[in-house]
């Protein structure tokens, strides 16, 4: 049997204003500071030392990790970063209040938006100055590989092969391994590992900085999924993540 486990990041400036962030490069929040202080906590109670780790470029999953790593002292493993574990990339859409949009679009499109398998945001083009092309961190990547704006579906499609091939020979190998993304990376992830389907996954909320552990069998099929942590805070911190417009100290 394998192990592995998945953060998501911290609260963000943006969580906390209820925007739309996407690949944006905000900040964690005191709060999220403390929630990835408390992640690193939990993870310090298993029998699992972390071998190796993975996350995104960007700030609130990087900080996360490094605030868990350190909370354990194992900043010294190494940590791999890259794009693919990068939020999904919501278009248009990136800087709007959340709350604002449903107004303007109402609430079942922006449930579309924000939860559906294949429902894309509106686009950004080339001339936006959110295009990821203008970022340094995003200089190498080719014009079919820059998103314009992902649905829950393209994000898989970069996601996954890059779970396969990076991230699964350390399970293989039996090294503990630590992801640290974001909620729709995330979702992404876990859809494919657990076979969810297109109808199932616009319920699953993941909430901020609660560390999830899988088992998994030699196929690295789940045999168990767990939230860890106080249940109830977790329900609470799942529910706000299902609507944002909540507020919860
Ligand atoms: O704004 C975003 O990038 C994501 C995660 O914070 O939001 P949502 O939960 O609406 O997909």
């Amino acid at each position: 049997m394998y192990k592995v486990v998945l953060v998501r990041h911290g609260e963000s400036v943006w969580n906390q204003e209820n925007r739309f962030t996407g690949w944006t490069d905000v900040d964690l929040t005191e709060k999220g500071v403390h929630e990835a202080i408390k992640a690193g906590e939990v993870l310090k109670s298993l029998p699992y030392e972390i071998d190796i780790a993975f996350t995104s470029v960007l700030k609130r999953a990087i900080k996360t990790l490094d605030y868990i790593l350190a909370e354990n002292d194992l900043l010294w493993v190494p940590v791999r970063k890259s794009w693919k574990l990068n939020e999904r990339h919501y278009g248009a859409l990136q800087g709007l209040n959340k709350q604002e949009t449903a107004e303007k679009y109402g609430e079942e499109q922006v449930k579309l938006w924000r939860r559906s398998y294949d429902v894309p945001p509106l686009p950004i083009t080339a001339e936006d100055e959110r295009y990821p092309k203008n970022d340094r961190r995003y200089g190498l990547l080719t014009e079919q590989e820059i998103p314009l704006g992902e649905s829950l579906k393209d994000t898989i499609a970069r996601v996954v092969p890059y779970w396969e091939a990076e991230i699964v020979p350390h399970i293989k190998a039996g090294e503990h391994v630590l992801v640290v993304a974001h909620g729709n990376s995330l979702r992404a992830l876990m859809k494919v590992l657990e076979n969810i389907s297109d109808e199932d996954i616009v319920d699953l909320n993941i909430p901020t900085a609660v560390p999830i552990l899988y088992e998994l069998d030699d196929d690295l099929k789940p045999l168990h999924r767990r939230f860890l942590g106080d249940q109830e805070r977790v329900q609470e911190k799942i529910d706000v993540v299902a609507n944002p417009s909540k507020i919860m100290e």
